[in-house]
C-alpha cells in the first residue's frame, strides 16, 4: 500500500477509535472490538511465521497461554505490577518461541505440524494437570489490570489500549517486513538453497519468525488475562490454535493486512456463532479448507489482486545513470583463491566426486566441463556448501571451508547460480537482487523494527545499488516485474545479477547458458567477460563449447567424478584423454562446436 494511503488509513482508524464513545456502544460491542484487537495481535505475529517464513503452526494456543499465565503468576504470585507483568509476558513469549523453534526449524510439512501440535498439547496438559502452579480449571482470580495515573482501565480504555498496541505492532512489523528481514523470510519460504546462497541462515530466519510470532501471541494472551482479571486452563484449547491459523490464512497470509481482515471478520463471525458452539468448529474447519484450496491468498490476496490490476502500468523502473555496478565489485589480487584437495563425495554406491584436487587462480574465468553425470554440479555444490563432502579439503583464501553450511560459505564471498533456476519467483527482479545484497545491508533488527532513519537510509541506498546493477545487466526496465514473469533468458541473467549483488570474490555459474538461444549465449559471454574485468573470479560449468573456449583461460575436465585434465582451452581441445572421455569418440568435433 502506498505510503499516503497507509497514513490516511491509520489516521482514519485512530480517529474511529478515539470516537468510539460517541457511538454509545454497550459492553458487548466494546468486548467485540477488544477481541478483534487481541486476535489481530496474535495473528499479526503468526502471519510473519506462516505467511512470510512459510512455517505453519498449529500450536500457538500454547504461546497464548505462556503470555496469559506469565501475566497472572507475575502479578498474583510474585506481586509485580501489571505493566511489568505485561513486559515479562512478552519476554517469556520470546523464550518459548525459541523453545518451539528449536525442533520446528529442522522439519517441514506434516512433521512441522506434528511438532507444533505437540507443543500446544503439552502446554494444554501442563496448565490443566499441574494444578499446584497453574491452578487448572479453578484458574487465577483477581489479576490486576493496568492503570494510568491511578485510573483503572474500563472496557472503553481497554479498546483504546489494545487499539494502540495493534497500531504499534502493525507499524513495527510493516517496517521490519519491508526491509531485509521481510525479504529474508520470503526468500527462505520460496527457495531455501537460493536464500542460503546469498548468505541467509535458514535456521536463524525461521527462528526469528517463531520468536516474533510468539511475542505477539503472548502479548495477546497477557492482555486477555488482565482484561478478564481471570484466566484458567479452559482458554487453552487446540481450537484456539486452529482459530488463530484460520484468522491468518483466511485473512490472507503473507499480506500485512491479512490478519486485520481475518481478525475483523472471524471475531464477528465467532460472536455470532457463539449460540451454536458445535457449528463454530465446523465453520472454522470449513473456512480453513476453503482458504487453502480456493483462496490461498485469503481476503487480502483478493483485495490486493484487484488493486494491482487497477494500478498496473503506473510503475516505471527508475533508471540510474552513470554508475557501473559491475565495476564496483570487489577486485581480487592474483594468486590462488581456491585450493581443493582430495575432495570426495559418495551417495551410497554412486561416487560423483572421487578425490579431486585442483586450484583456481584469482581474476580468471575457469570452466568445468565433462559429460553428463560426470559430477560437475555435485562438485559445485560441495564448493558452495550446499552439499557436505565425505572427505577432503576446500581452502578459500587460505581458510578451510569444507563442510561449512552454504550461508557461511556465501558470507565469505562465494556466490552461485543454479543449473535449474532458483529465483524467488513471486518477488520482483529488484527484490531478488536486494536479497542478493542481504549481507551488505547493514540494518540491525531493532533499527529495522522501529524504522529508524539509519535503516531507511541503508534500504534506500541498497535499492539504488540494486537498480544500478539491474540497469547494467539490461534488466532495469523490468526491475519491478515478478521474477517468474520474465522471459527465460532474462531469468538466467537475473540469477547472475542476484549473485553479483552479494559482491562475490568467486562466482560459481552452473550452466548459465542452458536454454539460451545463440544471441543470448553470445551476450552472456560478454557479461561474464565484464564480470571478470570487474575483478571477480569465475568458475563456470558449461556444455556450450564455443562459450567455454571463447571466454575461459583455464579448463578443468571431470569424468566419472575424477579430474582427467586441466589446462588452457587450446590444450584441452587437443587432449586425447578429454576427446575420448568427453565425446566417447575419436574425433574432436564436439569440442570445437556446441556439445550441448
Ligand atoms: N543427491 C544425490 N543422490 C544420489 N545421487 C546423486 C545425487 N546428486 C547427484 N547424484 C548422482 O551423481 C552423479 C553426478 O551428478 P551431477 O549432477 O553432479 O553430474 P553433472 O556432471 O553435473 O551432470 P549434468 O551435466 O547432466 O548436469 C549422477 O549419477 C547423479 O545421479
Amino acid at each position: 500500500m502506498p505510503a499516503l494511503a497507509h497514513a490516511i488509513g491509520l489516521a482514519v482508524l485512530a480517529a474511529a477509535l478515539a470516537l468510539v464513545p460517541l457511538f454509545g456502544l454497550n459492553d458487548f460491542y466494546l468486548q467485540i472490538l477488544f477481541t478483534i484487537g487481541v486476535n489481530y495481535l496474535a495473528a499479526a505475529g503468526l502471519n510473519v511465521l506462516v505467511g512470510y517464513a512459510g512455517q505453519k503452526s498449529l500450536g500457538h494456543a500454547g504461546l497464548f497461554a505462556v503470555g496469559a499465565y506469565t501475566a497472572a503468576i507475575a502479578n498474583i504470585e510474585w506481586g509485580l505490577s501489571p505493566w511489568l507483568s505485561l513486559l515479562l509476558a512478552c519476554g517469556f513469549g520470546a523464550i518459548f518461541g525459541l523453545v518451539i523453534a528449536m525442533p520446528s526449524v529442522r522439519v517441514s510439512g506434516p512433521s512441522l505440524a506434528m511438532v507444533t501440535i505437540g507443543f500446544g498439547i503439552v502446554v494444554e496438559k501442563i496448565v490443566t494437570e499441574w494444578t499446584d502452579i497453574f491452578k487448572g480449571q479453578a484458574g487465577f482470580y483477581g489479576i490486576s489490570a493496568p492503570s494510568i495515573a491511578g485510573v483503572s482501565f474500563t472496557n472503553l480504555h481497554w479498546v483504546w489500549f489494545v487499539g494502540a498496541l495493534c497500531i504499534a505492532t502493525h507499524l513495527m512489523l510493516r517496517s521490519l517486513l519491508a526491509g531485509r528481514y521481510g525479504r529474508a523470510f520470503l526468500g527462505v519460504q520460496m527457495a531455501e538453497p537460493a536464500a542460503q546462497s546469498v548468505g541467509i541462515s535458514v535456521v536463524r530466519a525461521k527462528t526469528l519468525a517463531f520468536v516474533i510470532s510468539a511475542v505477539t501471541c503472548a502479548l495477546a494472551g497477557a492482555v486477555v488475562a488482565q482484561q478478564n482479571q481471570y484466566f484458567n486452563s479452559d482458554f487453552i484449547t487446540f481450537n484456539l490454535s486452529i482459530f488463530l491459523l484460520v484468522v491468518v490464512i483466511f485473512g490472507g497470509s503473507g499480506s500485512l493486512y491479512g490478519p486485520l481482515f481475518g481478525a475483523v471478520i472471524l471475531t464477528m463471525l465467532d460472536a455470532w456463532l457463539a449460540r451454536w458452539p458445535a457449528l463454530q468448529h465446523f465453520t472454522y474447519g470449513a473456512l480453513l479448507l476453503f482458504s487453502l484450496y480456493l483462496m490461498p491468498n485469503g481476503i487480502a490476496g483478493a483485495v490486493s489482486g484487484f488493486a494491482a490490476r487497477w494500478r498496473q502500468g503506473k510503475v516505471a523502473a527508475a533508471a540510474v545513470a552513470g554508475h557501473s555496478a559491475l565495476a564496483a565489485s570487489a577486485a581480487t589480487a592474483g594468486g590462488e583463491i581456491l585450493v581443493v584437495k582430495d575432495l570426495y563425495k559418495a551417495y551410497g554406491g554412486i561416487v560423483p566426486v572421487r578425490t579431486v584436487s585442483f586450484a583456481i587462480s584469482a581474476g580468471k574465468v575457469h570452466a568445468l566441463i565433462g559429460p553428463n553425470g560426470a559430477g560437475k554440479t555435485t562438485l559445485l555444490n560441495l564448493l558452495s556448501g550446499h552439499v557436505a563432502p565425505g572427505s577432503g579439503s576446500i581452502r578459500f583464501e587460505g581458510q578451510e571451508i569444507a563442510g561449512w553450511p552454504a550461508h557461511r560459505v556465501a558470507s565469505l564471498g562465494i556466490a552461485r547460480t543454479f543449473q535449474n533456476l532458483k529465483l524467488f519467483g513471486e518477488l520482483s527482479a529488484l527484490d531478488n537482487v536486494l536479497l542478493g545484497a542481504h549481507r551488505h545491508i547493514e540494518t540491525g533488527f531493532v533499527a529495522s523494527l522501529l524504522g529508524l532513519p539509519s535503516s531507511r537510509q541503508a534500504e534506500a541506498s541498497a535499492r539504488a545499488d540494486a537498480l544500478a546493477l539491474l540497469t547494467d545487466l539490461g534488466l532495469g526496465e523490468r526491475a519491478h516485474e515478478p521474477a517468474k514473469g520474465l522471459p527465460y533468458g532474462l531469468q538466467r541473467r537475473l540469477e547472475i545479477a542476484r549473485a553479483l549483488a552479494s559482491k562475490p570474490k568467486l562466482l560459481l555459474l552452473d550452466e548459465p547458458a542452458a536454454g539460451l538461444n545463440p544471441q543470448e549465449t553470445h551476450e552472456l559471454g560478454e557479461v561474464i567477460r565484464r564480470i571478470q574485468q570487474a575483478g571477480v573470479t569465475v568458475l563456470l560449468i558449461e556444455h556450450h563449447m564455443d562459450l567455454v573456449m571463447g571466454i575461459s583461460q583455464h579448463v578443468l575436465v571431470l569424468d566419472y567424478g575424477a579430474l582427467i585434465a586441466e589446462g588452457r582451452p587450446e590444450a584441452i581441445r587437443q587432449n586425447p584423454k578429454v576427446i575420448a572421455a568427453y565425446l566417447g569418440a575419436d574425433d574432436d568435433t564436439a569440442l570445437t562446436g556446441d556439445a550441448a
